[in-house]
């Protein structure tokens, strides 16, 4: 039987996981590391420590008693979007990877809407310049490493250093290519425009592929090293949440998923190319030939949550914390939460954007503020579906870390006033990974024939209208909320 490996690099963790050609997942094998925080809005982690992981969860997977590694057809990748690893002419890392949600870019972010014109970099990226997307962070090292500069060769995306290492080769795929802010979104190749603009060299950056196409062949000392045959094809794979879509078979236009992962992200598939642009969504291309994606994207999501267990109950499991916060009623009982812990995306591009409890008392407790944790996040994520009403949304598919919890995604039903469905794989984007890996190296015709045959839509959570008439109220007030304190928040920045 064909096997296919999906890999999942995310911020939290690495997620490796085999499937076989009927869509069953056999093994599975993860790892952990830090987020490291050296500076206030500053957000890095170790490619080497990622490689030494990964390889870890893939010698797991191949030791695994119902793996034969010679059955395995073909490997991709997923991982956490726009973080930069810059490589010297040896292709050893010269800097920790400056990662999505590290802030430090907003001079640069002003330098680029400048230097390019608001106009012509919508046109030609389908994006405003944001903090997190690679091409600031590339302008930032030039201006604040120069030492590091010099030396530069080549610059890759999280899962792209993955492939390097698996390979040898440079590549990268349409997906994430999407979060550089350098790629030319409706042609789905680099903007040799903007490269100009912003005296970037094109030989720093790799070869674009689509999602599912073959970029290169596993290298035979790791046959050696942790039993990967030599010689296995690396398809193209995708970033996280594109690929987390197609694993949870979002792969036509009008169907979304929301993901409850680190960050917090509405995507909708798109069979067309943009015609309305909205200021703080993503505009980029999917992992499935011939289609794109809107997106928007807050920061902390069930990375709020996990903060919050830390602190509050680092003993308990999640299970336990949420099940309290279940016997709370709908509105936390007049306690709100804005989720910007490591300031915002979508819709408040602001790094200096805080968390913030409104409306504590003593009658207030620990389950509390876990329940007001969970709606707030959904209501952040609820800002970016509400401008995403330029496409009919047909279903809402829900994925990530956060997403296991029932009593969550319930809240999110209720918010949003949309049923929301969980599928039969919770895996997301290192199953989809493994979806591209059997498109591209196992004889299917289509990410579409795949998804059909291995991914089913299971519960579904219908919103509770008492619960969503108390959530629309409060909605409005968390709307409020951030133009209120920008001031605040900014002013308290000087204190950090
Ligand atoms: N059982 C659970 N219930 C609710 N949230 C959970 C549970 N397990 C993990 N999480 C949350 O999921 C997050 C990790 O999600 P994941 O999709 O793996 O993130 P990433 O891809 O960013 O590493 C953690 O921050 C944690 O808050
Ligand atoms: O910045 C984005 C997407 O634009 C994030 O979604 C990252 O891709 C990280 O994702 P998770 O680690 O939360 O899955």
């Amino acid at each position: 039987m064909s096997l296919f490996i999906g890999i999942d690099l995310g911020t939290s963790s690495v997620k490796s996981i085999v499937v076989d050609e009927t869509g069953s997942i056999c093994a599975n094998s993860s790892r952990e590391y830090p987020l490291l925080n050296p500076q206030p809005l500053w957000y890095e982690q170790d490619p080497e420590i990622w490689w030494k992981k990964t390889k870890e969860t893939i010698q797991e997977l191949i030791q695994h008693p119902e793996v034969d590694a010679s059955d395995i057809k073909g490997i991709g990748l997923s991982g956490q979007m726009h973080g930069t690893v810059f490589l010297d002419k040896n292709g050893k890392p010269l800097y920790n990877a400056i990662l999505w949600c590290d802030q430090r870019t907003e001079q640069e972010c002003e330098y680029i809407e400048q230097k390019v014109g608001i106009q012509s970099l919508v046109e030609e990226s389908g994006n405003r310049a944001l903090t997190g997307f690679s091409a600031p962070k590339i302008l930032w090292v030039k201006q604040n490493k120069p030492e590091i500069y010099e030396k530069v060769d080549k610059v890759l995306l999280p899962k792209d250093y993955i492939r390097y290492r698996l390979t040898g080769e440079f590549a990268t795929e349409v997906s994430d290519a999407s979060g550089t802010l350098l790629l030319q979104v409706k042609k789905r190749n680099w903007s040799n425009h903007l490269l100009e603009s912003l005296n970037i060299p094109r030989e720093w950056l790799p070869n674009v592929y689509e999602s599912q196409e073959v970029t290169g062949y596993t290298l035979s000392y790791l046959q050696k090293e942790i039993g990967l045959p030599a010689g296995t094809p690396v398809v193209g794979g995708g970033g996280d949440q594109a690929a987390g879509a197609v694993g949870s078979g979002v792969v036509e236009g009008g169907i979304a998923t929301v993901a409850l992962g680190t960050s917090g992200v509405v995507f909708v598939a798109r069979d067309d190319t943009l015609k309305t642009f909205q200021h703080t969504l993503h505009f980029f291309c999917h992992a499935v030939p011939d289609q794109w994606h809107t997106m928007g994207v807050m920061l902390s999501a069930a990375a709020s949550l996990k903060w919050w267990k830390e602190i509050s109950a680092n003993q308990e499991s999640y299970e336990t914390i949420l099940q309290e916060a279940d016997h709370v009623r709908a509105g936390s009982e007049g306690l709100l939460f804005l989720p910007y812990l490591v300031g915002e995306r979508t819709p408040h591009p602001d790094p200096q954007a805080k968390g913030q409890l409104v409306g504590l008392t003593l009658a207030h407790q620990r389950a509390h503020i876990t329940r007001a944790i969970l709606e707030g996040v959904g209501f952040g994520l609820n800002d970016s579906l509400q401008m995403m009403n330029d496409v009919e949304i047909k279903e809402i598919r829900v994925t990530g870390g956060g997403s296991k919890n029932k009593i969550w995604r319930q809240i999110l039903a209720d918010i949003f006033n949309k049923p929301i469905a969980t599928v039969n794989t919770n895996e997301g984007p290192a199953y989809g990974a493994a979806v591209l890996a059997a498109v591209g190296s196992g004889g299917f015709a289509s990410v579409k024939q795949v998804t059909d045959q291995w991914i089913q839509t299971l519960e579904c959570h219908e919103p509770i209208q008492t619960h969503h008439q108390v959530y629309s109220e409060i909605y409005q007030i968390y709307k409020e909320q951030y133009s209120l304190l920008k001031h605040t928040f900014h002013q308290l920045d000087a204190f950090r």
